[in-house]
């Protein structure tokens, strides 16, 4: 990519690693799952994902977690994957959401878990973000419902937190560590500074991303 900037590079660099994971992967098995993290940072990886050649077909994507609002608001990080990760031939792959119509994720919970338990586990890769608090996917630290996110051996969870506007559903740490891989896409000083701080405790609690560096994490990180 000529001129790129470095979180484009980084952006091209991790698409190619994804989309090499679903091909070792799908040599041996007929489908894979790619578990995608939404907010902003991973839409240049989504955009540059979208064009790597795969049989799409037999590709699952599922989400980390998701606000609960409808596809159609700004907030949606399904709206995210379908506008820029589910396009062209990327189009073809099995999109599975975290949402239904239920008013409340705590009424929608099972429903979720059900689709979630249908995919190809373990997936192939798992990529989180992490926000300033440290948290991620939806386990926050000012969560009430983090303690469990961070226990149980269910699937899915709904969660309340106070920082964010939105009630959401998130997968549980212990599903998203059924993977094969795992991958951290961070950018920016701050997150670089609160991705040291987390490699420097052990308190997930204080900094649920640390619930990740038992694991081999390999940290996708830009400037
Ligand atoms: O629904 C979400 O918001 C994400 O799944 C969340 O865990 C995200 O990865 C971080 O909040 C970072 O978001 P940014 O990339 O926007 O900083």
């Amino acid at each position: 990519m000529m001129n790129a900037t470095p979180r484009e590079q980084l952006a091209e660099q991790l698409a190619e690693a994804a989309a090499e994971a679903l091909r070792r992967d799908l040599a041996q098995q007929e489908r894979a799952l790619l578990v995608l993290s939404g907010g902003s940072t991973p839409v240049p990886f989504f955009q540059a994902l979208a064009k790597q050649e795969l049989p799409w077909e037999r590709v699952e994507v599922t989400l980390a977690d998701e606000r609960w609002v409808n596809e159609s608001d700004e907030a949606s990080n399904a709206r995210l994957v379908r506008r820029h990760l589910l396009q062209g031939k990327a189009a073809a792959a099995s999109f599975v959401v975290l949402t239904t119509d239920d008013e409340t994720p705590e009424q929608g919970v099972e429903a979720v878990t059900q689709r979630i338990e249908a995919l190809t586990w373990p997936a192939s890769l798992v990529v989180l973000g992490m926000g300033g608090d440290g948290h991620t996917a939806s386990l926050f630290p000012d969560s009430r419902e983090l303690e469990l996110g961070l226990t149980t051996d269910a699937p899915v969870l709904a969660t309340r937190t106070p920082s964010q506007p939105q009630p959401r559903i998130t997968l549980s740490a212990d599903r998203l560590h059924q993977a094969r891989r795992h991958v951290l896409h961070i950018t920016g000083d701050d997150k670089r500074s609160v991705l040291a701080r987390a490699m420097s405790g052990d308190d997930s609690r204080e900094l649920p991303i640390r619930a990740f560096l038992s694991c081999p994490l390999a940290v996708y990180w830009a400037p």
